[in-house]
């Protein structure tokens, strides 16, 4: 927590300590220590009923340790004497919201928890010979305490989480990209290591032997343990674990019947095999373009960096009161050049555009393909009048420049622009909502254009100054 903000959250602590009736802080401190093992039964018993909160509280978990430190915690929290330890209190709600990022419980749950809590606090109230406003003072009191709790533990929570997630996603990239190329190489033999051994087993083994499964093969343990996790995004990790669980607790089973089933099952084993190594060679093939940040065809940057790209010009330019500009461009027409020439005199034609587009700009801007045949040059220090030109000279260098056809044919092509310049705004979603309209216009306007957003238009103003 930054020190602003934990120095606002003492201070308002204290202010709703020294506001409230003190014959209510003291009646509430006793009631929670009398009660604390009840009201932690109560929390609980509602969070064991609920899945979602269940698979976070085994009952033995429950019984040894959590119920004693709930208890403590609603102790700890509601005793305020002359020794009250305000800073300490915070520390701890502070500590305990680390604990609940670090395994995962989700903020949700504790906020339903205390709202248990202060249901059943309540109840206990109505218990009590107190007239309905000290009932409701004390009721206040409980639950502005808690909320002052859940406000600490849900800040340090989601720091906490924050810090977290990025450094598990550091280490899936640091994981996944580590010798890729290695790495496939190895497991594939791990795959093929285990489809010899229960070949082997199979034809000359003994056949009461039980055969070897693949889920704990060298293979199976890394792809549960390391290549699952490094793949999580693609739909091929679990098909690959369907596979194996396929392979394991059906085809395998079925082979220790007899020495039949075994050979018929072993052909099926092979196939699946083979499959699992297809899938592999996909993904990895998959994830080395992708987490490389590079488009396969024109090996531009693809988009997968462009927020990073963006935030950092916006602080560079904020910081250094320096500007630059966002162009994108689109090819006019290109479904034609794929019907009448073919798919792959297509790809041509984008993969020396791609070349023509980073030979025309300089060595500090960033080119993308954004997918299909639009591009985005992100033109680095430069101010609207030279943005300007730059994208007027792009769009006619390249309606002058000759695109070699793999038949040997040259064609002409046009592009669609679309331009933005910084506008001190921070966030990067509001220059690329800009290029966007822009670029839109420039095709509804006739194509073969540039169109420039308007610098200080919010709602995507844009002007036509040329075609
Ligand atoms: N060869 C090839 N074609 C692609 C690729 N990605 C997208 N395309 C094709 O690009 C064409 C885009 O067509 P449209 O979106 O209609 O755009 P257009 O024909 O350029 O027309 P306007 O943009 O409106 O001027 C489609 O035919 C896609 O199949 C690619 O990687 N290679």
């Amino acid at each position: 927590m930054s020190s602003a903000t934990s120095s606002k959250v003492a201070n308002d602590w204290n202010a709703l300590i020294s506001e409230t009736n003190p014959n209510c802080i003291r009646l509430n401190r006793q009631l929670v220590a009398i009660h604390s093992s009840e009201l932690a039964t109560q929390f609980y018993r509602h969070m064991l009923d609920a899945e979602d909160a269940s698979v976070f509280l085994s009952h033995d978990q429950v019984k040894t340790r959590l119920h004693g430190s709930l208890q403590q915690w609603l102790v700890t929290l509601f005793n305020i004497d002359e020794q009250y330890d305000l800073a300490a209190t915070i520390a701890l709600q502070v500590k305990i919201g680390e604990i609940h990022a670090r395994i995962k419980i989700p903020m949700h749950l504790v906020l339903r928890g205390a709202r248990y809590l202060k249901q059943h606090f309540s109840e206990l109230l109505q218990q009590e010979p107190l007239n309905a406003q000290q009932q409701n003072e004390c009721l206040q009191h409980f639950c502005d305490t808690l909320d002052m709790s859940m406000e600490v533990m849900g800040q340090a929570y989601a720091s906490s989480y924050d810090r977290n997630t990025r450094s598990d996603e550091v280490y899936r990239l640091f994981s996944i990209t580590q010798n890729l190329s290695t790495e496939r190489e190895k497991q594939k033999g791990a795959l093929l290591d285990w489809e010899n051994r229960l070949m082997f087993e199979c034809t000359v083994g003994n056949p009461d032997a039980e055969l070897p499964t693949l889920g704990i093969s060298e293979f199976g343990l890394w792809f549960t343990h390391k290549g699952s996790h490094a793949f999580q995004d693609y739909p091929e990790t679990q098909i690959i674990n369907e596979r194996i669980k396929i392979i394991d607790e059906q085809l395998l089973v079925e082979m220790q019947q007899g020495h039949d089933v075994r050979i018929q099952n072993l052909r099926k084993v092979r196939d699946e095999t083979k499959r699992l190594k297809f899938l592999l060679d996909d993904i990895f093939a998959k994830s080395s373009e992708l987490e490389s940040g590079r488009d396969v065809l024109t090996k531009l940057l693809n988009r997968k960096f462009l927020p990073t790209v963006l935030s950092r010009e916006i602080a560079h330019a904020r910081r250094n009161h320096s500007q630059f500009a966002l162009l994108s461009l689109d090819i006019d027409y290109f479904k034609g050049v794929n019907d009448s020439y073919g798919h792959e005199a297509g790809d041509s034609v984008l993969q020396q555009l791609g070349g023509f587009l980073v030979s025309n700009s300089r060595a500090g801007d960033f080119v993308f393909r954004l997918g299909g045949e639009e591009f985005m040059i992100v033109l680095v220090d430069v101010n609207p009048t030279n943005a300007r030109s730059i994208a007027e000279n792009l769009r006619n260098n390249v309606a002058a420049e000759h695109f070699m056809l793999p038949n040997g044919e040259r064609i002409h092509i046009t592009i669609s622009s679309g331009l933005a310049c910084f506008n001190g705004h921070p966030d990067y979603q509001h220059i690329l909502r800009q290029v966007d309209k822009a670029l839109y216009d420039a095709k509804n306007n006739g194509r073969n254009r540039v169109i420039i957003a308007d610098i200080d238009s919010a709602d995507n103003e844009s002007a036509d100054i040329e075609s």
